[in-house]
């Protein structure tokens, strides 16, 4: 086995860290987005409103297809996971009400 860092593979690894880093702060904003979901689900309680919204979830798929536009990614693509995310919310709401 050589000692000699190769230039590939180093900046491979560094590639991966970096991306290993936003993987994290991913799933930290996701926790952050549920946990504003039991608030909200403590306010729907409270107003004796459902958990399901729907023109509110028309407004977040919009404006994640808007995002995706700004950011040059694909719009389909990320408005697939804003529908996995309004899910997780729910499920996360229905449990703590
Ligand atoms: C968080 C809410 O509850 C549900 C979840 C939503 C979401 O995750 O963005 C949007 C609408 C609701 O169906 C809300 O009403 O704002």
């Amino acid at each position: 086995m050589s000692e000699t860092p190769n230039p590939e593979e180093m900046s491979l690894d560094e590639l991966r860290r970096e991306i290993e880093d936003i993987d994290r702060e991913i799933v930290e904003l996701i926790a952050r987005r549920t946990y504003v979901a039991d608030t909200v689900a403590a306010v729907k309680e409270d107003r004796d409103l459902p958990t399901t919204d729907e023109s509110q979830e028309e407004r977040v798929m919009e404006r994640a297809g808007e995002n995706a536009e700004q950011f040059d990614v694909d719009a389909n693509l990320v408005k697939a996971i804003f529908r996995l995310l309004i899910e997780l919310n729910k499920v996360e709401q229905r449990e703590s009400r």
